[in-house]
């Protein structure tokens, strides 16, 4: 690339010495935004008094809709279990991806060499997100008692230091609620109070477990993924990559370049090259995938929806695998021995967190292999989303024993065997599995 490399020498120094996946830097406005939304195929499922809707989304929009994009109001549209949150999921991490991608923007047009202020600027975006997500949940769904398993202890924020801290947040999620009509929900009648804020963030305190109904969120710069759990199977899935670049030979790039990319970049359809959402609800069968809103755009549900479907490669010679960024996180060594045994011969794709299940529901890799050191727990919600999601695009994940991956046993994955091997489909499945059998007791993991 070096038509691009003075820019690129110019912000990439900055992004590798700030710009890891938690970075959000420091949060600006979001543009104006304008209002009210499209919902009427399917209002009735939802609380109307926190979601706008037009009557005529039937004659504007049906006659005009792609043959995909009717299958995807058929499947969203029937009063099915889990629509209405399936729904109002998509709009909360729409929201909370807008707010990331905001944030990477400041990043890129104004640095900051202050890693003080970059890393308050990302436990803004951290607190701002969950808030954000929690209100739209219990209000869109009605919910007083919406139980969420977040990554933090929600107890940081109401600490007596933290008053100056708690007011940035809420600062930020005014403005980014201020803006929920753009995404077809309505704001709040008057900005929330700071107690309304820590109220509605003390909700990301579920602790998880067999019975009843939590929503599992993970957030960071590269991905926000909400899912629904019901007595401990995931129901309900949705994956935000806000810098997803919807272009397969993009993909391989670090992360943070992509912005910057497809700034340089004109496309011709722009919606292929700025983030995407991707959904799934339990035995539907299918995904979704649905490019991200941007300024000034409203939200329109389920705009240009397409399905996503993983891959139909079945030959490992011909595969993508993907692994972790971070050696620390996965054993790097032992998955480049194992593709190199199996015959995995492309390069592997190194991606953020769950940006890596997402290359595999949409057909742009297909094989994910992670084994963590002897110790380290799975978080549920650094899986949740990615697994139904991929599941329902037609791969299959297990642990390393073909073991289904357990959400029943609180926040994190219990009992997991070696690791955990997501993959296209079948035949590319067992023969990783295989492969990881027959080379497990030689290894040092
Ligand atoms: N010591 C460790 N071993 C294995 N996985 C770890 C780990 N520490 C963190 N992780 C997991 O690996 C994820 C990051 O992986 P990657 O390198 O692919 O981005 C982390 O996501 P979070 O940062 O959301 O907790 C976390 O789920
Ligand atoms: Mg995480």
């Amino acid at each position: 690339m070096p038509l691009y490399s003075s820019i690129f020498s110019a912000t990439i120094p900055h992004i590798l010495r700030h710009g890891k996946k938690t970075d959000y830097f420091t949060f600006s406005h979001l543009e104006a935004a304008t209002s009210s939304c499209f919902l009427s195929f399917n209002h009735k499922n939802l609380s109307s008094s926190h979601i706008a809707s037009v009557s005529n989304f039937e004659q504007i929009y049906s006659s005009h809709l792609m043959e995909e994009e009717r299958q995807m109001v058929d499947v969203v549209s029937q009063p099915e279990e889990y629509s209405k949150e399936l729904n109002v999921a998509v709009r909360a991490v729409q929201m909370a991806c807008s707010l990331s991608q905001k944030v990477q923007d400041t990043l890129i047009s104004k640095p900051s060499n202050n890693s003080k202020d970059c890393s308050s600027s990302v436990t803004v975006a951290g607190w701002s997100v969950k808030a954000i997500i929690s209100w739209i949940l219990s209000t869109c769904l009605r919910d007083d008692n919406i139980s969420i398993l977040a990554e933090e202890d929600v107890h940081t924020l109401s600490n007596t230091n933290s008053s100056e801290l708690l007011e940035t947040v809420a600062k930020t999620v005014n403005e980014c609620l201020a803006k929920a009509p753009q995404f077809g929900v309505e704001a709040p009648e008057s900005p929330l109070g700071t107690s309304e804020v820590l109220e509605i963030i003390s909700h990301c305190n579920s602790l998880g477990g067999p019975s009843g109904r939590f929503w599992a969120l993970n957030c960071d710069q590269y991905a926000v993924s909400l899912s629904l759990i019901k007595d401990g199977e995931v129901v309900v899935g949705v994956l935000g990559c806000p810098n997803y670049p919807m272009r397969k030979d993009w993909l391989s790039y670090q992360q943070s370049y992509h912005r910057i990319m497809s700034k340089l970049i004109p496309s011709t359809n722009r919606t292929l090259n700025e983030g995407c959402v991707i959904c799934a609800k339990k035995g539907s069968g299918k995904a979704w995938i649905q490019p991200l809103i941007h300024v000034n755009e409203k939200f329109v549900w389920p705009n240009h929806a397409k399905q996503a479907s993983v891959s139909s490669i079945d030959n490992l010679a011909l595969a993508t695998f993907c692994e972790t960024v971070e050696k620390a996180n996965s054993s790097h060594s032992f998955t480049d021995g194992l593709a190199h045994s199996v015959g995995l011969s492309n390069k592997p794709l190194r991606v953020y967190n769950m940006v890596k299940y997402a290359a595999i529901a949409c057909g742009d890799a297909e094989v994910f292999m992670k084994f963590s050191r002897s110790g380290y727990k799975e978080k549920i919600c650094d899986h949740a989303a990615g697994v139904i999601i991929i599941q329902e695009a037609g791969g299959t994940v297990t642990d390393v024993r073909g073991c289904s991956l357990d959400f029943s046993k609180g926040s994190h994955l219990e009992g997991i065997d070696r690791g955990i091997v997501a993959c296209a489909g079948s035949t590319l499945h067992e023969n990783i599995i295989d492969a990881v059998d027959a080379s497990w007791s030689s290894s040092t993991l």
